[in-house]
Order: C-alpha cells, then structure tokens, then sequence
C-alpha cells in the first residue's frame, strides 16, 4: 500500500512564488529564476513511497532534499503540488491539524540529533511522546523500550554529552521509535557521524527495520549510503528528481550524465546481487523428462550436467549423464530418481563481493535462487568478472562543477 504519495510538487523561495511556477512549467530554466531573485529549491517532484519501504533521496548539497523533505511533513507549505501522507492530503490541512498527522505518523531524525543537552537519555528518547500529551508511566514504558531496541539499554539516566556521538544518535532513532509513528524521515541522519560508526548504524537501521517494517524516507548525499539502505533511490539535481529506481537499476541504467558521474566511483561489488547478473541456464530441465530427452538436451548444449525444476520453477536438483544413462537402462519414465541434490545454491540476495571467493574456485555455472528456492537463473564466473568491469558511460559534456563535487562528496564518505 502506499505511504506517502507526492504529486507535481514545488517549492519556490521568492517572490512570486506561483508565476514562477507557472513560468517553470511553461519551460523556463534555473537561471530565469535566479534571474527573478528567487530559488526552485524543489521542481515538479512526484513520487509514491509504499509501506514498509526505505526511500532515499540523493542528492548534493543544495539539490532541494531538505526542502522536500520538510514539505513532506507539512513543515514546509509547497508552492504547488499536493502530498498524500496515508491518502490524505496534507497541503489542505490547517497547522493543528498538520501537528496531529505529525504525531501520529511522522516522526522525523535530525543529522545534529536535536537532543536536549539538559535532558536525560530517557526523557530525550521520550520527548515525541510528551509532546502527544501521554502519561508519565507510558513515555517511560515506550521510551525504555524504544532505548533497548537501539542498543541504549542502561544508559537511561545518563545525558547527552557523557555519550559519543553514534550514541546520541541512537538517542534520536530511539526517540522517533518511541512514539509509533509508521513513518520515519530521518534527514542526514548519520550524516555528521565517523565512517565506521556510520557504517554500524546503517547495519543497526537495516537489522531494526528487518523487524519494524516501517516506512523510511531517507535523506542523504553519500551514494554508498544511499545504495546500502535503499529499496529505490531518487536522484535529485538542482530541485529536480532526476531518476528513480532501485541502486542496481541507478548502477546499470544511469539516467544522465549527472547520475552517471556519480555512480562512477560506486564499488559494484557490493551493490550489485547475485539475482541481478543471474543468466537464463540454458541447461535447465523439466523434472517430467525422459531420460533420452535429458541425454538429447546434455548433447545439444554440449554439457554433462542440467538443473532440474518443477513447474513451478523450483529447482529440484541436477541430473548428470551418468545418471541419466542409468536412468534410461532402468526404464524409468523420468529422471526425479536419479537426481542429485544442488550442493549449495546461491540466494538470490547475495552481493557479489561474496561471491567472488566462490567464483574463482568453481568454473561450473552455479544456480541462483529466491527464498521459494525457485531458480533465477545461473552465474559463470565470466559473468562475475563482466558485471565488475562494465564501465558507466563517462560524463561527457555534463556539468563540470557537478562531477568535481561529487568527487569531494564521495571521498568525504567511505
Ligand atoms: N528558506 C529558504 N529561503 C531561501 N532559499 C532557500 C531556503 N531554504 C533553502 N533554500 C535554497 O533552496 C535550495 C535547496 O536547499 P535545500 O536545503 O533543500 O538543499 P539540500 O539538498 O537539502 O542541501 P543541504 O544538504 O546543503 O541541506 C538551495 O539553493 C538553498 O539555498
């Protein structure tokens, strides 16, 4: 089900916000704006995000993320478009009306964590929630509970400046979790934090929402972060979104020049799976075969091995020659009794950077399956080795700025 929607939506900070939108829509560019003292921070974005997602926005600094994002949860009134959060539309509601939707939906994590430096950790963690108006007994229950699911046990009396800084971020998370919203826009969130600790809380934020299943609009410009937590990732350059997609399809299907230059120094490696360089087996046999079909195809494809499913496509094991010869000379009607069990196939999840140790010792197509165990597809390791040394099409004539920028924000974040 869809979460929040977002239709055709605008921000203009200026005056005359709305001809400028109008002038926008008609064509004009940046610089006719600029021209008329004003910024398009956001331009004509539209988006669906659905339950239980992660959506990323990427974009370098100054690309309109904040900007969205805070017209997202009505902190900010769009110039034009609408926002459905829930199937309501939030660009009509009135400011209290807005602060309830908040409440009870939306709960939002800040890059500076936004604690309360005289505040204890638990009474941080359950400031969401005092705001809503609950008791003492239920903000200490749920801000306890919300402290245990990011790691904080035992820290409850302690303050925000005896804690690092992962830890006080973990303050935030928290307290966005305490107050039960099914919406978490976290802005930057890990942004300001060392790379290792970084790293740890992106793992925590992916464990916890294993669990949780919120839905997660996550604002970022780090492509490695942005590749690691999104289901889909929306580019955004200069207040447009520039593609949307999941990071596999940003990696092989760069939109632009702009995205392009951005995934160049992505390591594939860790981004692209299993499933998605899986090939079609050409040696993959129906189960209700004879034995002399399976001979006939192993002769055909020059192979002395086939996969073999069922109808469903789930695989069932693999038929060597001799074993189909066997089956034959027995008289069998079909080969499910001979068939070996597949030593170990490949989920279709994995990154390839874990499967690279297991390629180079197996020159055997290796089948790749989903959580049914139904067969994707196979992986050579000649597969492996052209998915990591495709090259994404350099930027040509693209915005030289850009590509130096991007440059700085990638080697800022490893
Ligand atoms: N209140 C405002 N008044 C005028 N211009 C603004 C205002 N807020 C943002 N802008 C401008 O809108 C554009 C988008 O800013 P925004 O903060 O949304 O970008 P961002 O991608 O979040 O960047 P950063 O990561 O640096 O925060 C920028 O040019 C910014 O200067």
């Amino acid at each position: 089900m869809t979460s929040v929607r977002v239709e055709r939506l605008y921000k203009i900070f200026g005056p005359q916000p709305t001809e400028l939108v109008r002038r926008l829509e008609a064509g004009a560019d940046q610089e006719e704006i600029k021209a008329a003292s004003s910024t398009a921070a956001v331009v004509d974005a539209s988006f669906d995000v659905q339950e239980g997602e992660t959506f990323v926005v990427m974009g370098l600094s100054g690309s309109g993320k904040s900007t969205l994002i805070r017209m997202l949860n009505g902190l900010l009134t769009p110039t034009a478009g609408r926002v459905f959060v829930d199937d309501e539309d939030i660009t009509k509601m009135s400011a209290g009306a807005l602060r309830t939707m908040r409440q009870q939906k939306m709960s939002m994590v800040f890059q500076h964590f936004a604690l309360f430096p005289h505040r204890t950790v638990l009474d941080n963690a359950g400031y969401g929630l005092q705001i809503k108006g609950a008791g003492k007994s239920e903000i200490t229950e749920k801000a306890r509970e919300a402290l245990s699911l990011v790691g904080l046990e035992g820290w409850e009396e302690r303050y925000p400046q005896q804690l690092s800084g992962g830890m006080r971020q973990r303050v935030g998370l928290a307290r966005a979790l305490a107050a039960h919203t099914d919406v978490l826009l976290m802005d930057e969130a890990f942004s300001a934090l060392d790379p290792l600790i970084k790293r740890e809380m992106q793992d925590q934020l992916l464990n916890l929402n294993a669990k949780l299943g919120k839905t997660i609009i996550f604002i970022t410009h780090d492509l490695n972060e942005a590749m690691r937590l999104g289901d889909r990732i929306a580019m955004m350059r200069a207040g447009e979104i520039v593609q949307i997609g999941t990071a596999e399809q940003i990696l092989n299907e760069p939109a632009d020049d702009y995205v392009a230059s951005f995934v160049q120094d992505v390591d594939r490696s860790r981004v692209l799976s299993a499933a998605s360089i899986a090939e079609p087996p050409e040696t993959l046999l129906s189960a209700s075969a004879s034995p002399d079909e399976a001979l006939a195809l192993m002769r055909q494809q020059h192979t002395d091995r086939l996969f073999v499913a069922d109808g469903g496509q789930r695989l069932l094991g693999e038929l060597s020659a001799a074993a189909a010869e066997q089956a034959h000379q027995d008289g069998r009607s079909d080969v499910r009794s001979v068939l070996a069990p597949v030593t170990d196939p490949v989920a279709g999840t994995t990154p390839m950077k874990a499967l690279l140790s297991r390629m180079s010792t197996e020159a055997v197509p290796t089948p790749v399956v989903d959580e049914q165990q139904r067969l994707l597809g196979v992986i050579t390791p000649v597969a492996v080795f052209q998915a990591l040394c495709q090259e994404v099409p350099a930027a040509e004539g693209g915005d030289g700025a850009d590509a130096a920028a991007i440059k700085e924000a990638s080697a800022s974040d490893v």
